[in-house]
């Protein structure tokens, strides 16, 4: 079954299929009244990418945690070439070749790209450090270039766009060299071009005989990739199957919500009568000439471009993320030049910025917390907040976007990552008076979620708000946008207007510069 899905590779060494590289016999884990796995076991054979399925909260994070060397078991046992193993940090697992991608990217941002992929993995210094230097910074190119991304390795993180993070992120666990490798929704942030590049390198692993865990909530890329399927439910794990040319998208799908799964709808035409929020200037199409753009009240405009296309840019430029002289706004006729996302707030242009971790979430405080920090001026009279108002909010807040969650007042990193992405979209729905802006606002969301994500955001559209989504997602971009413009090295390539699925290919020619039309 496998031979067939596969590329046609070098020799293969002997590799035993039948034998499990890693298991959980019997596990379960509970962190106080939520019990994250119930006597999970599952297999993880070498020579196969096994995907990982389930709704948001369902317990996949914990599985890779617990194999990762995050958590230990309540009960059960971890096991790795047949044998248990008690992990204590994520080195005890690192040094029996597992390594993990996590959904929260973990690099530092302040380091350069190379030190980044050499942390916690440094040699000792000696005579021949400097040679080791230099084949280092070799090896780590070398495996960049085989992601599609050829970035200056001396330039710090922070200075690269969120998928090129999620690219470093993942090259940084190849270079460990493992034996067994989790992704946990390693596409979230990428696009059609960066996600083509993972996948051979994923192929290429498994061909070579490597065990690949991948935890998605993309069914194309399950379709596309996976061995072997696994669905979690509650804690559960309530079907394993092997894949074969017979299964479709939609049969997984099935399984995977039992058939309960919504209908996505197209969002419907625009107010072509609503008044303009939102003038861009400065956009240049690809013959140089300028481009100037007007968005009106209720329009959902998509932005789509591959990592650094530009478009990027344009987003950090509106949300007030970054400076840019190159784009000059208008908001409700007045011109608008946020100095940074608080400015852009208080002038009513909320931003949902990618990489929740890193750019989105306070860690120490609590749902309640990080939710109501937006609406504290609408929850109180004369500078006083009502903590009934604040908890009635919350508890009505978290509902309406389906937050699984067990206390409003626990920290919010003990939400599952979709779940925390939920939080803080709501945020950021709460604050916006003019324009919601949204940078991949659906990463890590399961999919029945996604759509009524998508429903709560037509609704603020309906409401006379203007939305400016960037998302690597290009169905969700088609679906939900009444415009989409595409990037192709900082320019605009085309401006579709109720744009169909019948329009992808357009789009990815576009985006990838290959459409002459677009010239
Ligand atoms: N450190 C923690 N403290 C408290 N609760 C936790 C913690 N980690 C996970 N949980 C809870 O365990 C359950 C399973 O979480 P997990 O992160 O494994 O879900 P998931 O299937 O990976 O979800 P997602 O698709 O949103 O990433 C959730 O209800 C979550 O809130």
């Amino acid at each position: 079954m496998q031979g067939e899905q596969r590329e046609a590779a070098g020799p293969v060494p002997a590799i035993d299929h039948a034998q499990a590289l890693v298991s959980l016999k019997g596990v379960s884990k509970r962190f106080g009244a939520t019990l994250a796995l119930n006597q999970v076991s599952i297999d993880f054979h070498p020579g196969e990418i096994h995907c990982v399925l389930g709704e948001n909260g369902a317990g996949k994070s914990t599985i890779g945690k617990i194999i990762g060397g995050l958590y230990a078991p309540d009960e059960g046992t971890l096991e790795v070439g047949g044998g248990g193993v008690a992990f204590k940090t994520i080195k005890d697992s690192r040094a029996r070749g597992l390594a993990m991608v996590f959904q929260e990217l973990s690099l530092a941002p302040d380091l350069s790209v190379r030190a980044n992929l050499r942390l916690g993995s440094q040699k000792a210094g000696g005579p021949f450090s400097l040679l080791r230097h230099a084949e280092e910074t070799e090896e780590a190119r070398a495996v960049l270039v085989s992601l599609g991304c050829e970035l200056d390795v001396e330039i710090p993180v922070r200075e690269l766009s969120v998928g090129s993070q999620q690219l470093v992120e993942i090259a940084k666990a190849l270079l460990q060299a493992p034996t067994l490798l989790i992704l946990d929704e390693p596409t979230a942030m990428l696009g059609a071009a960066e996600k083509g590049n993972l996948f051979k390198v994923l192929r290429g692993l498994r061909d070579a005989g490597k065990s690949l865990v991948l935890v998605t909530h993309h069914v194309d890329d399950v379709v596309e990739l996976a061995d072997r399927v696994s669905i979690m439910r509650n804690g559960s794990l309530v079907d394993s199957f092997l894949m074969h040319p017979g299964l479709d998208a939609n049969h997984i799908l099935e399984r995977l919500t039992g058939g309960k799964l919504p209908k996505a709808t197209p969002t419907d035409g625009r107010q072509e009568h609503s008044e303009e929020v939102l003038r861009i200037d400065g956009l240049r199409r690809r013959c140089g000439a300028p481009e100037s753009i007007g968005v009106r009240r209720g329009e959902i405009i998509g932005l789509y471009g591959v990592v650094g296309s530009g478009a990027e840019r344009l987003i950090h430029a509106l949300s007030g993320a970054a400076r840019c002289r190159e784009f000059q706004f208008e908001l409700a006729g007045r011109r608008f030049d946020p100095r940074d996302p608080a400015d852009a707030a208080a002038c009513g242009v909320s931003y949902l910025p990618a990489g929740r971790a890193s750019n989105g979430i306070f860690p120490s405080l609590s749902i309640r917390e990080n939710l109501c920090l937006s609406m504290l001026d609408r929850l109180g009279r004369y500078g006083f907040v009502s903590s009934n108002a604040e908890r009635a909010e919350t508890s009505r807040t978290l509902s309406h976007f389906g937050v699984k969650y067990a206390d409003m007042d626990l920290p919010i990193t003990g939400l599952s990552g979709g779940n925390q992405q939920k939080v803080l979209m709501a945020r950021a729905m709460a604050r916006a008076r003019h324009v919601l802006v949204l940078e991949e606002p659906t990463a890590g969301i399961d999919i029945s979620a996604k759509l009524s994500l998508h429903d709560r955001i037509r609704d603020l559209a309906q409401s006379g708000v203007c939305v400016v989504l960037l998302s690597s997602d290009l169905m969700e971009t088609i679906q939900l946008c009444h415009s989409v413009l595409t990037f192709y090295e900082g320019r605009v390539a085309q401006r579709y207007e109720n744009p169909t699925l019948g329009d992808q290919a357009e789009i990815v020619a576009d985006v990838l510069g290959q459409n002459s039309a677009a010239h």
